[in-house]
């Protein structure tokens, strides 16, 4: 059974959860406040260059005398730097809040410890560690993406029950550019809310020769996230949906372009794309980002270990023969279903 304190703690990390993607590239914490037994104040992170979940949650207190004597609940160490915003962790200092409960230490390293120390040295009393696990879980992207220097990966296909991802198939119009479905319709909306969380989703030049994605959020709503595809040659025509604009897109090749609708990014063919690709979207400021196939690119990230989180998706078809789904050799951490779907979901520790 939960304790009263990781009741409060899930609160936070709830509200964290509904503010995660326009955040970016800030982490979105989640904050609340409580008294006498009873929550008197709530907040999570406002868009990036807003304010933070402590003030959000601090500002909605109606009754201010009350914070003397409450408990703040937030899912990351308050900040002690001056970002966009004067820290959070003299904000609660001055508003004589007493005792602070914190999910997990920022190990940002403006931060690193340096909230804690300035809420103890203020004499208040500091618990750090409450539903931990999950705090971090919430945090993962922004946590990768200071240590590691790279966005959180995430990859995920579709698959048949004998492993296929695609049928054999030849491309000679536009209008034979589409995904073949495996998944259903329950899945699909998955996969958009999956979307609707991360910063970017990359795709493969074949996926994207055949399948003209789009790649968006449309059955989910929320923020599509940035478009990445990998065209060497430019060889995926303008006609395209990649190519219409509507969403922030970006094209690694090793032609010389420019194109209004789009932003190319130049690397080196010749050596390993995928250390290179991480370094741009690291210097975009992207947190996150989830491939979406085909075999060739996921099959050289999993070579190349560099993923941190992976959906399958299994359909009900058999193809016999097609284009082979990557294979993962670790055991998925949960297996559930969406209708006749099964999702398998492997996590890694950060
Ligand atoms: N069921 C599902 O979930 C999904 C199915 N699919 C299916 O998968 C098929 C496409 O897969 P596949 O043919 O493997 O193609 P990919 O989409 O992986 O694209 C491969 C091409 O992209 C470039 N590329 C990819 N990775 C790298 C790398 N690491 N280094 C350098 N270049 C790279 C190369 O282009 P170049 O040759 O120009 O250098 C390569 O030929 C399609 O049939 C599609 O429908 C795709 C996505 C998901
Ligand atoms: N075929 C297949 C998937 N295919 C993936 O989805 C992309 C199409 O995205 P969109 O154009 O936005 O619908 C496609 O290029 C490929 O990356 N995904 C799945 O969840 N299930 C499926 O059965
Ligand atoms: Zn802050």
């Amino acid at each position: 059974m939960l304790s009263s304190h990781e009741i409060f703690m899930q609160r936070a990390v709830s509200l964290a959860k509904k503010g995660t993607r326009l955040a970016y590239p800030n982490p979105c914490v989640g904050a609340v406040i409580v008294c006498d037994g009873k929550i008197i104040g709530e907040g999570y992170t406002s868009a990036y260059g807003g304010s933070h979940a402590e003030v959000n949650a601090i500002n909605s207190v109606a009754d201010e005398s009350l914070l003397s004597k409450a408990t703040l609940y937030v899912t990351l160490e308050p900040c002690a730097h001056y970002g966009k915003t004067p820290p959070c962790a003299n904000l609660i200092e001055a508003k004589n809040i007493p005792k602070i409960y914190i999910g997990c230490v920022d190990t940002f390293a403006a931060v690193a410890g340096k909230g804690i120390e300035i809420l103890l040295k203020a004499g208040r009393e500091v618990h750090v560690g409450i539903l931990e696990e999950e705090c971090i879980d919430l945090h993962k992207r922004f946590f990768t993406y200071h240590n590691k220097k790279r966005p959180y990966v995430l990859i995920k296909w579709a698959e048949t029950q004998d492993g296929f991802i695609d049928k054999e198939r030849e491309i000679n119009s536009l209008e034979e550019a589409k995904p073949t479905w495996i998944s259903n319709e329950l899945s699909k909306q998955r996969v958009h809310q999956i979307r609707a969380i991360e910063h970017a989703i990359l795709v493969g030049t074949n996926t994207a020769l055949k399948d003209n994605p789009t790649l968006t959020t449309r059955s989910y709503g929320g923020v599509s996230p940035v478009r990445i595809l990998i065209d060497k040659n430019l060889r995926v025509p303008k006609t395209y949906h990649l190519y219409n604009g509507e969403v922030r897109t970006i094209i690694f090749t090793e032609q010389e372009a420019s194109n209004e609708a789009v932003q190319f990014a130049k690397i080196d063919f010749s050596k390993n794309i995928l250390p290179q690709i991480m370094e741009v979207l690291y210097q975009e400021k992207i947190q996150s980002v989830l491939v979406e196939g085909g075999k060739q690119l996921l099959d050289s990230f999993i070579e190349q270990d560099l993923w941190d989180e992976a959906f399958v998706f299994v359909g009900n078809d058999k193809f016999e023969k097609g284009v082979k789904a990557p294979v993962l050799e670790v055991k998925p951490n949960e297996t559930y279903a969406l209708g006749t779907n099964t999702v398998k979901h492997y996590t890694k520790e950060i």
